[in-house]
């Protein structure tokens, strides 16, 4: 049976891997507000399509920070791979390539960065800023010379944040599954919970630098002739700062869910910061994006971009680079299919007026007065405000 939805994959997913392992991957941090949320508010925006305009042939490729892709999805940079398909990030990156899609490595990738290189689609490195300012700097130059597009920086996390899933289950990773592109003295920590702590919360708590400050964002940008994108940017004051700093891009995210709780939905803070960086700053977006509708939904609000999470490891655990390809390929096909229904035939097409809020029930006056003008016509009738 053909996979249909991403539902089904997530269901696949969950009885293969183990509790604990499932717990890591679906979990968020504090009440898991933020997560829940990250989710909903794609339900809260609804399309607003156009007819009569020639969809024959839709087309959803561009080109991101030099880097062609055949659609605009990307992977998230997702930690330990291995956690749940023992080729890890190499099948990750094959399934990513043969869509056409992104794919962004995370810093504590289980695959040798070389090998997920040699799958040869388009890749840019996420990292996190170290308290050992060299073992990043090895990296950077590794990503340069493996062929990376792109520098990801993710500023979200000063610290792990607490996941009660993980401490709970005193999670912490199986020995054989490492950060294997960091000196093992940086990662020993991640195999021992303590009382209180997951493996992973102990670790960030010694290796992450919480000091990092814009001032210190220098020192990357003289050392990589890469582009630099910022992820985990939520507000218009901090989007703008960035551009100040020579930053290329960013991504609005909540880190899925798994950070600040009560953080704002990406969603909902992508407007305002597409609106304070100039057009040459692409704008990307991650977390709860689960289908082609809500895709079209972020790109129509000013995501140049969409990158996806924690279904790409339900498509790598239930059946690796082919599970992967499925997850990108549906999420495409959705989009073009979005696309056409939508009278949207290109990216450049889909603006804020093919995105109208969802009026509460009892703005719809029962039964409806013909010929009276709407009082929620403002709302109805001119796209998102
Ligand atoms: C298992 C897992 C590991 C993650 N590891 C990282 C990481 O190493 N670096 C990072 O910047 N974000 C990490 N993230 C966050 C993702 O990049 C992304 O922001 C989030 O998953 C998007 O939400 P989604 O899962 O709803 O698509 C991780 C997320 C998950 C689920
Ligand atoms: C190793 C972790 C810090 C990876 C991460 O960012 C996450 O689990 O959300």
């Amino acid at each position: 049976m053909p996979v249909l939805t991403l539902d089904e994959l997530r269901e696949h997913a969950r009885q293969r891997l183990p509790g604990p392992v499932w717990d890591f991957i679906e979990g968020g941090s504090g009440d898991e507000h933020t997560l829940r949320a990250g989710e909903a508010a794609y339900r809260e925006l609804c399309l607003r399509p156009r007819v009569l305009v020639d969809v024959a042939d839709p087309d959803c490729a561009l080109e991101l920070l030099g880097t062609p892709l055949a659609s605009p999805f990307g992977v998230a940079p997702m930690a330990y791979h291995r956690l749940v398909h023992p080729q890890g990030e190499t099948a990750t990156a094959e399934g990513t390539a043969r869509a056409g899609a992104l794919l962004v490595v995370g810093m504590f990738a289980s695959r040798p960065l070389e090998d997920i290189a040699s799958a040869g689609g388009p890749r840019w490195l996420q990292v996190y800023w170290l308290r050992r300012r060299d073992a990043l700097a090895g990296l950077v130059d590794r990503a340069e010379a493996a062929g990376f597009g792109a520098l990801m920086l993710t500023v979200d996390a000063p610290q792990v944040a607490r996941r009660r899933r993980d401490v709970r289950n005193a999670f912490a990773l199986p020995a054989d599954v490492t950060a294997v592109n960091l000196d093992p003295g940086l990662t020993e920590r991640t195999h021992r919970a303590t009382a209180g702590s997951s493996g992973i919360e102990a670790h960030a708590r010694e290796q992450f630098d919480p000091t990092l400050t814009w001032d210190d964002l220098s020192w990357l940008r003289e050392r990589t002739r890469l582009p630099l994108v910022l992820k985990g940017v939520l507000t218009a004051e901090d989007a703008r700062i960035a551009v100040e700093c020579g930053v290329d891009a960013l991504v609005v995210s909540n880190h899925g869910g798994r950070q600040l709780d009560r953080a704002v939905p990406a969603l909902q803070a992508l407007p305002e910061v597409v609106a304070s960086v100039p057009e040459s700053c692409p704008v990307l977006i991650d977390g709860g994006v689960r289908s082609g509708a809500d895709a079209a939904i972020a790109l129509a609000l000013g995501a140049r971009a969409v990158l996806v999470g924690r279904p790409v490891l339900w498509g790598l655990a239930h059946a690796g680079a082919e599970g992967v390809g499925q997850v990108l390929g549906l999420l495409r096909s959705e989009l073009l299919e979005t696309m056409a229904l939508s009278g949207c035939p290109s990216l450049a097409g889909l603006g804020p007026t093919a995105v109208s809020r969802r009026p509460p029930l009892r703005d719809h006056p029962w039964p409806p007065s013909h010929g009276e003008p709407s009082r929620t016509a403002s709302t109805t009738s001119g796209g998102l405000r």
